[in-house]
This record gives structure tokens, sequence and C-alpha cells, in this order.
């Protein structure tokens, strides 16, 4: 379980979260949905650290930590896929996906199983420049970055932003398989309300920093997303 209690997010002097109580079960799949710059990536980078100050508390199964540095989050099970991807163009799929294994000094700088199973695209092409790669696989190579930290919880920011429709469907079906074969949690920043309401268990929906509607899934009406999501 993750547990927001009271969470504020600032970048410097501008206060972009207000006050969100959120609790996030193991094994759900969570979408946070709203209008453009209502701080969805916020939230995400919040939960990684990465903000400039947080007030409030984080929980991940009861551990608090809301005053951790990101490196120690990933270590606990918060593995990240930012929005735009971030992957090192000048470095090969390999490094790219190896990189993520340095969230934990313990474990071997190896690829896992799983992203074999999951992406042979990136198993043929172990060598190729990061930047080489099309959008929808530089996707890929991100997801694969992150199943190297060996996560409990994936954040993913708009995986499916300006990746072509044949692709999103993959990407798509990969986000399901790592959420219902691997029991992985999932929180998804997601544009494609229809595959929100689709596959969510949670959802919330922000504007403006706040949250204005937040539930089961099933509850994520079209009436809803009517109020609030459309421009
Ligand atoms: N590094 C930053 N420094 C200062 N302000 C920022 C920074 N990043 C984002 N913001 C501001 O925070 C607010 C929320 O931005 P955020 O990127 O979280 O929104 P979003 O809902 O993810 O938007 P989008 O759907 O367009 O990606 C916006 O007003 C944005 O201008």
């Amino acid at each position: 379980m993750l547990e927001l209690h009271s969470i504020n997010s600032y970048y410097g002097g501008s206060h972009i979260l207000h006050d969100i109580n959120l609790k996030i079960k193991k094994g759900a799949i969570f979408s946070v949905l709203g209008r453009n710059g209502v701080g969805k990536s916020t939230l995400l980078k919040t939960l990684v650290g990465l903000t400039s100050s947080t007030e409030g508390k984080l929980l991940l199964n009861d551990e608090d930590l809301s005053r951790q540095p990101t490196f120690a989050r990933a270590r606990a099970g918060i593995g990240y896929v930012p929005q735009g991807r971030e992957i090192i163009p000048d470095f090969s799929v390999r490094e790219n996906i190896l990189m993520g294994c340095f969230a934990d000094p313990k474990s071997k700088p190896v690829i896992p199983d799983l992203v074999s199973e999951l992406f042979p695209y990136l198993m043929e092409n172990l060598g190729r420049a990061g930047g080489l790669l099309s959008g929808g696989q530089q996707q890929q190579l991100a997801i694969a970055r992150a199943i190297a930290t060996n996560p409990q919880i994936l954040l993913l920011d708009e995986p499916t932003e300006g990746i072509q429709p044949n692709i999103v469907e993959q990407i798509e079906e990969c986000i399901l398989t790592l959420n219902k074969e691997l029991g992985l949690t999932i929180i998804l920043v997601e544009q494609n309300v229809r595959f929100a309401q689709r596959v969510s268990d949670q959802f919330l929906i922000l504007d403006n920093g706040r949250v204005v509607a937040a539930g089961m899934g099933k509850t994520l009406t079209d009436e809803l997303v009517q109020k609030h999501l459309t421009i």
C-alpha cells in the first residue's frame, strides 16, 4: 500500500500540489488524470523525490519515505518512467537498461529475464545507440530500465504520448502484463481516457494542483470526464 498524507509540493516558491491524500492498493492500476499543466507529472515527481520541496507524509508498506532521497525510494521499490522517456541517446540499449540495476548496489548488472520476455526487439538490438530507436522503442527501453530497478510500484508518465497507434497497443498490453501477471502496482498518468476507463482499479483527477474527483475505476464515468477533462 502506498499512502500520501497531506502532501504539498513545490518548485522553488511555486506551490503546485495542494493537500493530496491518497491510498493506492498493492496490485492496483491507479490512473492520474487532468488537463494540461494541472500537476500530474509533479505528483509522480513528488513520489520519487524530484520536486524542490515537499511537505506531508509518504508511506510505502508503512515505511516512511517522506524524507528519503530519490535513490533510496528507488531502492525501496518505486520505479519511474518519466515523461519524454529520458533515455541516454549515446548509450547502447544494453547500457540504458543496465543503468536501472544501479538502483540496488547488491544487484548484478544483468538484464532481467522479464525484459527479454517482454521486449524481443530490444534484445535483438542491444548494441544499438538508444538515440537511434523510434519513439515506441525508446518507450520500451525506458520501461525496461525501470524493470531493471526491480520495482514493486511502477510510475508511468504518459507512456503512449507521441507514439504511433499500432505501438500504443503494444505498450498498453505491456502495462497490463506487468500488472496482471507480475502483480506490479501501476501509477499511470494518461491522456487516453478510454484506456484509463478500461483498466483502472482506482483513479484521481487533478485540477490546479488539487484533487477534484477520485474513486474506484468503475466510477470514472463519461460525466466526470466531460466535466473535468474536456477542454
Ligand atoms: N521544474 C519546474 N519548475 C517550475 N514550475 C514547474 C516545473 N515543472 C512544472 N512546473 C509547473 O507546475 C505546474 C504543473 O506542471 P506538471 O508538468 O506537473 O503538469 P501536468 O499536469 O503533468 O501537465 P501536462 O499534461 O502538460 O504534462 C505547471 O504550472 C508547470 O508550469
